[in-house]
Order: structure tokens, then sequence, then C-alpha cells
């Protein structure tokens, strides 16, 4: 796994962009063989979202021949909702760019047999021979997606039901009112997200500094499942100084060190 440290959200933001449009330019996608890439909501991914549109307007990458698959959506809201992934994604990034709206996939969280939704949504990732780059969040309790802790490291793409932690930290989004918050989601599982050929997690802030220690230095385990990327061979995760709160000098100094010798970004894995 790599771990790349900057120095603050907008460098993570930057760092990120740069590397998901050199991915896509590298890959050279065209309709037949488009890049497929997955995509996280959040306020993490905010930045990342701004400085790719700053890219495409500036005429540095396309996004005509690229698929996304975004991670999760919240179950019993109107999709225009202002607080649905859907809402999230079309104001903060897709209409700003020329990605194609067939090109578009957010799971339903109104589906009328979810179990179905979600078989459907995985069908249509391995039809499109799999994910190449899944860029993701995590919250204070160390979830990609909405897996939740003790989700199965293997889970694939299911309804999940919120902690009351995820559910007080999302209510921010909610007038401040947990009752607000919706209680369950659709959400790709550990192992959809695993399966990628790459996985890119940003990380910012202090209030996330206990989730990247255990995502780091501590054993792969269901309660902190950010720990599965551990195992993945592509694992790259981009945080600020503020989330290394944690970490042990040791383990900060030695990836500053390891990161500071990587002239070339693709081969240090
Ligand atoms: N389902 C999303 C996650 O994908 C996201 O990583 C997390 C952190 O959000 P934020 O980036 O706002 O801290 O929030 C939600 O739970």
């Amino acid at each position: 796994m790599r771990l790349i440290i900057e120095p603050d959200y907008a460098h993570i933001s930057r760092w990120a962009a740069n590397y998901i449009a050199h991915k896509i330019n590298a890959f050279g996608p065209t309709p037949e063989k488009p890049f497929v890439l997955g995509l996280p909501t959040g306020s993490t991914p905010l930045g990342t979202y701004k400085e790719l549109i700053a890219l495409h307007k500036a005429g540095k990458v396309s996004f005509a021949d690229v698929v996304t698959f975004n991670m999760d959506e919240y179950c019993g809201i109107p999709k225009e909702h202002p607080q649905s992934y859907y809402t999230f994604m079309w104001t903060n990034f897709f209409s700003h760019v020329d990605i194609r709206p067939e090109n578009v996939n957010i799971l339903n969280g109104n589906a009328p047999d979810p179990a179905a939704e979600c078989a459907a949504y995985e069908a249509k990732i391995a039809a499109l021979g799999g994910i190449r780059l899944f860029m993701g969040g995590i919250g204070p309790d160390g979830h990609i997606a909405f897996n939740e802790p003790a989700s199965s490291l293997t889970s694939r793409t299911r309804m999940k039901t919120l902690t009351l932690d995820t559910i007080i930290a999302n209510s921010r989004f909610f007038d401040n009112d947990v009752d607000k918050v919706p209680k369950t989601a659709l959400t790709v599982g550990v192992g959809t997200i695993m399966d990628a050929d790459e996985v890119l997690i940003l990380v910012n802030g202090h209030g996330k500094a206990r989730a990247l220690r255990h995502g780091i230095e501590e054993g792969v385990n269901h309660m902190w499942t950010i720990s599965a990327l551990q195992r993945h061979p592509h694992g790259i995760i981009v945080c600020d100084e503020d989330a290394t709160a944690e970490l042990k000098v040791g383990t900060y100094k030695y990836f500053k060190d390891i990161e500071g010798k990587n002239l070339d970004p693709d081969t240090q894995l």
C-alpha cells in the first residue's frame, strides 16, 4: 500500500485529481473500451471534483468515454432530494464535465426490489470488465462506502443499516436532525471495491486520524473496513498532515521517506 502524506486538503485534492486524470489519459478510453471509474460522495472528495472540473475545462481530461459507478445511495429519499447522492454527484461533478448521462451509474435507493437492483449493479460492473480505479473516502469509524463496522470484508452490493455513529456524522447535511437522516442505504460491498484494479482513498482532518491508524498500522479487521485495503495489490491512501496524528512517528517517517524517493507515481505500490 502507498500512503501519500500531503500538507493539507488542497494538496490532497490536487494530487487525487491529477492521478485520476493521468490514469484516464494513459488508458486511452474509447466508446468501445471506456475507462470505468468508481466514485464516492461526502465532503472529502469535493475538492478533487473541483480540481477534475478545472482539468477538464483546461482541456487536460475528458470524461466522454468514462463510465462511472457510485459507491452508495440512501434509501427512502427521492433521488431529487437535495441530500441524495444522485443530487450530490450531478451538482458537484457530472453537470460540469462532458460525461454522457447514460454512462453514469448510481444505485436506485428506491428500487422496488433492492436485492435485484444490487445484483444488476454488480452484473453491470462485471460486464464492463470491472472497475479500473475506485476512489473513496472513509467515515470516522473507518467505513468505506456504507460498509459499516463488522461488514464482511468479502461483501458485495447490498442494503445496509446505518450505524448511529454514521447517522450522527451525516446529520450535518440534514439540518443536524438525526431523525431526518435515512436509516438504510444501498452500498457496494468491500469485496466490490477490492475487485477494482486500483483503489484510491482520500483521508483528511484530525477526525479521521484514528481510522487512518487502524487502516495502516493495525491488522485487517472487519470493525475498520478500510483495513481491507491492506490486502489490495494496488491500494493508495492520500492523506493530510492532520490525519496522521495517531500514526507512529516511525510509520510517518517511513512513508515520507519512501514516497520522497518515488519519482514515478505508478511504480511504488
Ligand atoms: N457513505 C459515505 C462514505 O462514502 C464517506 O466516505 C463518508 C465520509 O464522509 P466525509 O467525506 O463527508 O467525511 O460519508 C458517508 O458515510
